[in-house]
């Protein structure tokens, strides 16, 4: 399989080594051989190039069949104008290669209920799906900009959805939903915003292709409440670029921590970029303390949905499971009684768990 390794900046850069360092320990011994090219995303790329997302990498990616992303930005490069850092690395990569379905898997694992700040009985159980829309609503509608007259400074963005982009993501949630629990919520804000009247209109028409799915709509701000307070009465949440992102975040705190959740962004052919959900953590970089569990878990994703390894993917998540069976713990899902693990001991002890599940069967 070819692999395209954009680590970024940051934790990006700590996490997505112990990613590759896993497929590494799949390879040994006749396993599936990976060849992977690493290329630049994000400041990192700004600072060598002068362009976040040099042409260099996005061939890269063209070439790949899977693309394993760390994370990009930094606080203060977040707020330079965009047009004089090149836009944004990540969101013109999502767009060119039109990776429009982002899949944020929410799962509980039973080994870490005891290092969610949740209670148990909220969140024993808790397996659903995220599906945000990516290349689209507020992020790409145009025009936007800033004004910045002194004393009249205004600004402004474009929420847009034509009807191609809801319907295609609206079939990506059904169809994910026909393939788990058959359950589909549909998340907007049709009380207020057009956009989301012509999402729910839309949807509903969608869904009259999957009689065998059960539908319904939420608001977003009473979604944000229901997540956290009922979060195991959710199968696949189908949502739009904004609102996902925010949604997904609040969704990681089920599963203890937001370095456990792994990502998928597909297209309409097999290609897909696969990320943790986190971003480049400045606060924690460069300290070997970040949790690489969600890069790890994301380049399963890559093995299964572009690489069509299942035996492998389901083998690293075994190895996940393995170690936090055995109370390793990075600190962010730190436990009484656990044994806490830096980033690249984490790694290791992933890529030791897979060798030795390999050896037993
Ligand atoms: N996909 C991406 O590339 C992506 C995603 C989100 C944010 N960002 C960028 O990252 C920078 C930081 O943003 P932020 O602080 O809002 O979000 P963040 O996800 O980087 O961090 C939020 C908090 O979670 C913690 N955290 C994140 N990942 C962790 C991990 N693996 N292990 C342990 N703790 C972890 C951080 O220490 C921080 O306290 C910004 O420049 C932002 O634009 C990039
Ligand atoms: C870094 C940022 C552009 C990105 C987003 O908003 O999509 C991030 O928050 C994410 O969730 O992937
Ligand atoms: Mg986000």
């Amino acid at each position: 399989m070819r692999i395209a390794v954009l680590p970024g900046d940051g934790i990006g850069q700590e996490v997505t080594a112990q990613a590759v360092k896993v497929l590494r320990a799949l390879s040994a011994n006749n396993g599936p051989q990976f060849e992977m090219t690493e290329a630049l995303l994000g400041d990192c790329a700004f600072d060598a190039h002068g362009d976040p997302l040099p042409e260099a990498t996005l061939e890269a990616a063209r070439r790949a069949e899977g693309i394993l992303f760390g994370a990009a930005g930094t606080y203060e490069s977040d707020l330079r104008p965009p047009e004089s850092r090149g836009g944004h690395g990540l969101l013109r990569l999502r767009k060119a290669l039109d990776l429009f379905a982002n899949f944020r898997p929410v799962y509980a694992f039973p080994e870490l209920l005891g290092a969610s700040s949740l209670r148990r009985e909220v969140i024993e159980g808790v397996d659903l799906v995220v599906l945000r829309e990516l290349t689209s609503d507020i992020y790409f509608g145009t025009p936007r900009g800033i004004d910045r007259t002194p004393g009249r400074r205004s600004a402004h963005n474009t929420m847009r959805y034509t009807e191609a982009e809801v319907a295609r993501v609206a079939h990506a949630g059904f169809q994910a939903a026909r393939r788990r629990r058959r359950q589909l919520c549909s998340v907007d804000k049709a009380n207020v915003l057009e956009t989301s009247v012509l999402w729910r209109e839309l949807v509903g028409e969608v869904a009259r292709d999957y009689p065998d799915v059960e539908l319904r709509h939420e608001y977003v701000d009473a979604m944000a409440m229901h997540l956290i307070r009922r979060p195991r009465d959710f199968d696949v949440i189908v949502t739009g670029n904004i609102f996902g992102d925010i949604l997904s975040d609040a969704a990681a705190m089920l599963t203890g921590s937001i370095g456990m959740l792994p990502s998928a962004s597909l297209n309409a052919e097999s290609l897909g970029l696969y990320e943790p959900v986190h971003g480049s953590a400045p606060d924690i970089a460069g300290k070997d303390i970040a949790n690489p569990l969600a890069s790890i878990l994301s380049a399963a994703m890559m093995l299964r949905h572009s690489g069509g390894q299942e035996a492998a993917a389901s083998l690293v998540e075994a190895a996940v499971r393995r170690v936090l069976a055995e109370g390793y713990r990075t600190g962010d899902i730190m436990e009484p009684g656990a044994t806490r693990l830096g980033t690249q001991a984490m790694g290791d002890a992933v890529a030791a768990a897979i060798a030795s599940l390999r050896s037993a069967a």
